[in-house]
């Protein structure tokens, strides 16, 4: 057989193998967007015969299906809807207006009213990265941030989102200027959270704005004339930090106010009036008012001075008590001496013929049971969250009744100056905590009776720290000697303060 005559069908078999082997080759190698064509034309074909079915379906059922049946498959397929798809969420809207004061001034200047309260609120609240536009009000150190009327925020209250938007006045109904200020503040929410918006929310937000006036406030103290009071500013600067004595004491009326001021609920449920006691005793010059004045600035609470010589009846004394409002301090300094030293039991015994007649306005007097009835009866149940504080140089003159428990919750010895306390001085005064002459007045302090008053004086004789010292230490020198030519011995048991809680607070 000739070769060549095998040669063109070979040829032929070579052409069909190199096409198919060229057509495999572009199998493999086609190109992802050639794949995702293909898999484009797939699928538009599915889905053109898929629609093919129900429009041929759709027209069978039509045809073949009576009308009631239809209608039926009609209704459940809607059911079926309403079922997956989500309801729509309904909405509540507060509207809080800005309502005028008599005379057609508005309420604006913080005075009072519930659109003033919110807006003091959402300034704290306002986030101003995240607003396009902001409104800046308010002068000097004060000024305050709000929305531009149009604009909206958000607050979340207890994991809750709460929309607040400011809406502008409508001022084209009037030539009034003032007009312009009748703008309204709308607070929407979903529906279901409307209790907690009406009930919780807004008066979270009320008493919020309560506290922040409260502590931004002034603090007054007020002085008894006849039988009301009058009040001044009260700028004393004593604060926990200023005061020199025992750390670890002070740290214990720092808690001990804390706590007081958490347990509304646990008085409420105790059944006892939120009212605190402190008996503050000690030498003159220890520190005692000073730590009236921290308490009242620590609380940001106004004082209520009581001087029992200016009252003259229970009577006057019943309505002074009666005017404390609440957050307040009633002070009675030096409380040896505001009364006789008839005992409560002697005035226990009295027949019920002269209790009468000191108690009405026929016999002049306070007397120590009339005030502690007092504070212990109506006054604790007509008010909250009060603070009385006695102070005294000489515990031991007290009546009894003023130490019982229960009455006077925390007595606090404020004594000599120890070296905690001087240190502190120092620190305030000079801003130093370390000095060499500072083992040799520990040395002084720890054998001398020497008030952090008379500390602070001899501290204030010269702005140069050595200077001061040297004067101190020199006090100091002279007083030890005269002590020791006395033959006085020291006992610096007290020296820094003890503190005696005579009611555990739990
Ligand atoms: N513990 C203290 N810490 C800081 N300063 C004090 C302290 N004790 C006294 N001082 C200084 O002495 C001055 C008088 O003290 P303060 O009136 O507080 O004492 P007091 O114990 O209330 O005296 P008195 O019993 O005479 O009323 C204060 O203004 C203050 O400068």
């Amino acid at each position: 057989m000739d070769p060549s005559a095998s040669k063109p069908s070979s040829g032929l078999v070579a052409a069909a193998t190199s096409a198919s082997m060229e057509a495999a080759a572009t199998a493999v190698t086609l190109p992802p967007l050639a794949k995702a064509v293909d898999a484009y034309k797939t699928a538009v074909g599915t889905a053109a015969t898929v629609t093919t079915y129900v429009v041929l379906a759709r027209g069978m059922a039509r045809e073949l299906l009576p009308h009631d049946l239809r209608a039926a498959a009609r209704w459940a397929a809607s059911l079926i809807r309403a079922r997956l798809e989500p309801a729509p969420v309904e909405r509540r809207t507060l509207v809080i207006k800005r309502f005028p004061y008599s005379g057609g001034q508005l309420d604006s200047g913080g005075g009072g009213g519930l659109y003033d309260e919110v807006r003091e609120y959402l300034a704290t609240r306002i986030d101003p990265h995240a607003m396009r536009r902001l409104c800046l009000r308010g002068g000097g150190t004060k000024k305050t941030l709000s929305m531009e009327d149009g604009d909206s925020m958000t607050d979340v209250f207890d994991g809750v989102k709460f929309k607040w938007a400011s809406v502008a006045g409508q001022s084209s109904k009037s030539k009034n200027a003032n007009a312009n200020g009748y703008g309204t503040l709308e607070l929407s929410f979903d529906a279901e959270h409307t209790d907690m918006a009406l009930e919780r929310y807004v008066p979270f937000i009320t008493a919020t704005v309560a506290e922040a006036r409260r502590m931004d406030r002034a603090l007054q103290i007020f002085m008894n004339e006849g039988s009301s009071w009058h009040g001044i500013n009260h700028h004393h600067p004593a604060t926990f930090d200023t005061l020199a004595m025992d750390p670890a004491l002070k740290q214990s009326i720092v808690d001990d106010l804390d706590r007081f001021l958490k347990r509304r609920g646990y008085y409420r449920r105790i059944g006892k009036a939120w009212k605190r006691g402190y008996l503050l005793y000690g030498p003159p010059g220890t520190g005692k008012s000073s730590l009236v004045a921290a308490m009242a600035n620590y609380l940001r609470f106004n004082l209520y001075d009581l001087d029992l010589s200016e009252v003259r009846y229970n009577i006057a004394l019943q309505r002074l008590l009666s005017g404390m409002p609440n957050k307040s301090i009633l002070v009675i300094e030096d409380i040896d001496c505001c009364f006789s030293t008839k005992s409560r039991k002697e005035e226990d015994d009295l027949s019920d013929q002269s209790r009468l007649r000191s108690s009405t306005h026929s016999q002049p007097g306070i007397t120590l049971s009339g005030l502690l009835n007092f504070i212990d009866g109506l006054w604790s149940t007509s008010g909250e969250e009060r603070i009385i504080i006695f102070t005294t140089n000489y515990k031991d003159r007290l009546d009894p009744a003023l130490l019982r428990p229960g009455r006077m919750d925390m007595h606090v010895y404020m004594g000599y100056c120890g070296w905690e306390a001087f240190k502190t001085l120092v620190r305030n005064y000079f801003l130093v905590d370390d000095h060499a002459r500072f083992p040799e007045i520990q040395q002084l302090l720890s054998g001398v009776e020497v008030t952090p008053a008379e500390v602070s004086e001899m501290l204030l004789r010269s702005e140069d720290v050595d200077v001061a010292l040297g004067v101190l230490a020199e006090f100091l020198g002279e007083k030890k000697q005269a002590m020791c030519e006395g033959g006085s011995v020291q006992s610096h048991q007290e020296a820094e303060g003890v503190i005696c809680d005579r009611t555990v607070m739990p």
